[in-house]
């Protein structure tokens, strides 16, 4: 399976900004050149979100961007969106990465610039899944029926122009915390918790596996609070199992985009 230390993957870099601000705009700024770069070479484009603070805050400025004039935009109809991790509650609780995602650009993307309903593709809800597990498989199964030909490290799933992650003060990503059992999931890509110890306690994630197909990661971190965490997991010889977020790459590039208060431990 996929390994971290692969030379196939990318090294991580750091991207440091002076606010989150500043953050949010540079990082929204090169998901739409991204996703404009692929709809136009590819004809297609795929992009994973993240929930948390900064990952939603970076929707919200694609929101304002795309509504200013001027600015290049891809074909949205051949734009979809896909979920690192999602809570496994009704679809209309607003604790749903999801939900929020929508509230800051997707309802808006929809309503006035022609993305397709089809082309979001949320993780399932509480109402669709009875447990977590087999919230995964569902979800695994609605990645199989987009996944490029061949596949990624022999995985069903699409080729993941960009992925977001948020990275949480005990250092976890996406919903695989320290500790818990989905972190050692290999050969699957999407994997389910009943025991989150941030609320909600089920959830769906991405595997590492599936992470770790992406062309483009990029963790998005602000706050004093995430500043330790960060610290370990750039640093060399953390155990993932302690803080998972020291595993996050990407095949072509690793990002950590990071306001000046979450970088403050970095070695
Ligand atoms: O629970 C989650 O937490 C992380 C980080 O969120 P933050 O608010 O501390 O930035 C997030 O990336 C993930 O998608 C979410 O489900």
């Amino acid at each position: 399976m996929t390994d971290p230390a692969n030379t196939t993957m990318a090294a991580p870099r750091t991207e440091i900004y002076a606010d989150k601000d500043q953050l949010v705009t540079v990082v929204a700024e090169r998901l739409l050149a991204v996703l404009v770069d692929a709809s136009r070479h590819a004809g297609i484009a795929h992009a994973v979100l993240t929930g948390g603070s900064a990952g939603i805050a970076v929707l919200e400025k694609v929101a304002d961007l795309v509504t200013e004039p001027g600015t290049e935009t891809p074909a949205w109809t051949t734009v979809h969106f896909w979920w690192g991790d999602e809570r496994l509650l009704p679809s209309d609780d607003p604790e749903r990465n999801a939900m929020q995602a929508h509230t800051a650009l997707l309802d808006l993307l929809i309503a006035e610039h022609g993305l397709p309903a089809e082309n979001i593709h949320r993780m399932p809800t509480s109402e669709d899944a009875a447990t977590p597990e087999i919230g995964a498989e569902m979800y695994a199964a609605s990645l199989e029926v987009h996944a490029e030909e061949g596949g990624r490290a022999g995985l069903a799933l699409p080729r993941f122009d960009v992925l977001l992650l948020g990275v949480g003060p005990d250092g976890h990503i996406a919903s695989l915390f320290p500790g818990k059992a989905s972190l050692n999931t290999e050969g699957v890509v999407a994997v389910g918790e009943d025991d989150s110890p941030k609320p909600p306690p089920q959830r769906v994630s991405l595997t590492f596996d599936a992470i770790h197909s992406a062309d483009r990661v990029w963790t998005v971190v602000v706050g004093a609070d995430k500043a330790t965490a960060a610290s370990r997991a750039l640093a060399g010889g953390t155990d993932p199992q302690e803080i998972p977020a020291t595993k996050v790459r990407g095949a072509r590039e690793t990002i950590w985009h990071l306001d000046q208060a979450a970088a403050a431990k970095l070695r």
